[in-house]
């Protein structure tokens, strides 16, 4: 780093403000993407979540593992399906899903450990947290996908408040107790909506949203949940954004304070968008709550 050392300065106390206001605040972060698959990337994630916690946050990571799950449902000689763009769950699949979710999970909590702090690696089914019910894709039965019905956040608080970072894969239960795979941004989104987060942060391999899809410097750094309904119902919006945008309107409109959409590709994404005044993802916000903190 080739900076001044009042520069440095500067960069550290335009991180104080943030670092006052989320003191003791839940922010989950919702790890997915090229993120998670290249090594050096995965460090940096890792370190900056860390980061985060040591500065007073109490971060949760959400993870997926799709990329992970195709190449062992491969390398079983198996073929990976998908129907609407969801994953076709038989129960070999899903097997197979939960072995290398848990492991994708365990691998996460030994980069934590490795920068020594205590992480717990869990899943839905642990303390019964994620209950869901089988989810249909377009009316068609795609085996073992669920949709999150109910959050129970109590393993959730109790490994927080014994100061543990969780680490959360998204497998749930339903009434019979089988096991369903759910898809990351929803357990992440229900998850951060159950525990009252201030925070949501998605770690995509997009830069955020873009006023026009097609032109790549019309990002857009803010807008007001009302701005982000609005632009889902124009329909304007680019293909995989969209569940994703409605993802976040819904955390917002449950209570969580602020959503970021961030290119987990950008090394440091997190600490750029959290500790800086600018970030930049999208932050989609509470206009209400935002005055609150941000201005009041
Ligand atoms: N994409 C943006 N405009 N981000 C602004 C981030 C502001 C502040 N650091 C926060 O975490 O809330």
């Amino acid at each position: 780093m080739n900076l001044e050392p009042m520069q440095k300065a500067a960069v550290l106390i335009e991180a104080l403000p943030y670092i006052q206001r989320f003191n003791r605040k839940i922010v989950v972060v919702k790890y997915g993407g090229s993120a998670m698959v290249d090594e050096e990337l995965k460090k940096k994630v890792i370190q900056d979540v860390v980061l985060l916690k040591l500065v007073g946050f109490k971060p949760i990571i959400v993870h997926g593992g799709g990329k992970e799950i195709s190449r062992w449902v491969g390398k079983v000689g198996m073929e990976a399906q998908f129907k609407n763009g969801l994953r076709v769950t038989d129960e070999p699949t899903m097997e197979i899903a939960e072995m290398v979710l848990n492991k994708v999970n365990k691998s996460l909590v030994q980069l934590v450990s490795e920068l020594g702090i205590n992480a717990v690696g869990i899943s839905g089914k642990d303390g019964m947290m994620l209950k869901c019910r089988k989810k249909y894709a377009g009316g068609e039965d795609i085996g073992f996908v669920g949709d999150v019905e109910e959050v129970n956040p109590k393993i959730i608080y109790d490994l927080l408040e014994k100061d543990f970072l969780p680490i959360i894969c998204p497998i749930g239960f339903d009434e019979d107790f089988l096991s369903y795979n759910i898809n990351a941004d929803d357990a992440a989104c229900a998850i951060a909506t159950a525990v009252e987060a201030e925070k949501l942060a998605f770690l995509t391999d997009v830069e955020g949203v873009y006023k026009d899809y097609e032109d790549k410097s019309s990002l857009i750094s803010e807008m007001t949940v009302e701005e982000a309904q609005n632009f889902v119902d124009s329909g304007m919006l680019g293909g995989g954004m969209l569940p994703k945008l409605q993802n976040c309107i819904n955390a917002i409109k449950n209570g969580v304070s602020r959503v970021h959409i961030l290119d987990g590709r950008i090394p440091h994404c997190l600490l750029l968008e959290i500790f800086t005044d600018k970030g930049i993802g999208t932050a989609i916000y509470n206009s209400e709550e935002d005055e609150r903190y941000y201005h009041g």
